[in-house]
């Protein structure tokens, strides 16, 4: 479904999750604005064999590490709330603005197209608690940033970033220097 022969991976995520998630993507030009190559994960969240094998996967590569699994709004949640009930740990939802009830505390970054904020409510981080974030797609990398400054603030310790593909041309890895970014995918 996609230009496989392109993509690659971090060294930390094997290759046959890899191989399931290219498996499973669908690329859509122009989408949500022109100039966008849009990659929708849709097909893979449908594909329920898939979907599972995704979730043993990651269970099997974190278990022992983290205390905690954060979601990033909203493609990031469909990620993390099977994560987090595999491995028998909490999860926390980092969201848009004005989704949580306070008290929260926010950082405002930009995307790949638009800006945005991200809000998390500290009561509900462990201080000291090692913290896993995952999400969907690492572009810029300012959702990830915004939200593990969150985390951080709140008391808790980012152990390490989990995104299912990397858009390595916009830098967001970049954004996150000495930190463990483990991705699936990367274009
Ligand atoms: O690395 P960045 O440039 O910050 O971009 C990555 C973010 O953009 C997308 O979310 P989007 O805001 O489209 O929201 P959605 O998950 O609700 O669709 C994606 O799910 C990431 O969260
Ligand atoms: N190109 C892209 N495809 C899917 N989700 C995205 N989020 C930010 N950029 C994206």
């Amino acid at each position: 479904m996609t230009s496989a022969t392109t993509a690659g991976h971090s060294e930390t995520i094997c290759e046959d999750l890899t191989r399931l998630v290219l498996d499973n993507l669908r690329e859509i030009p122009d989408f949500p604005e022109p100039g966008v190559l849009f990659r929708d994960i849709t097909p893979l969240l449908a594909n329920g064999p898939a979907f599972v094998s995704l979730v043993d996967g990651l269970a099997d590569h974190y278990r022992g590490r983290i205390d905690a699994v954060a979601g990033l709004e909203s493609r990031g949640f469909i990620l993390a709330a099977p994560l987090a009930v595999r491995l028998g740990i909490g999860m926390l939802t980092v969201r848009k603005s004005g989704k949580l009830p306070g008290p929260v505390i926010g950082v405002d970054y930009d995307l790949e197209y638009g800006s945005a904020r991200m809000e998390l409510r500290p009561e509900t981080v462990q201080p000291g608690s090692r913290v896993l974030v995952i999400d969907d797609v690492l572009a810029t990398g300012g959702t990830a940033a915004a939200s593990i400054s969150l985390i951080e603030q709140a008391g808790a310790r980012v152990e390490a970033i989990c995104m299912l593909l990397e858009l390595r041309d916009l830098g967001g890895r970049a954004r996150l220097e000495g930190r463990e970014v483990d991705s699936v995918v990367i274009f």
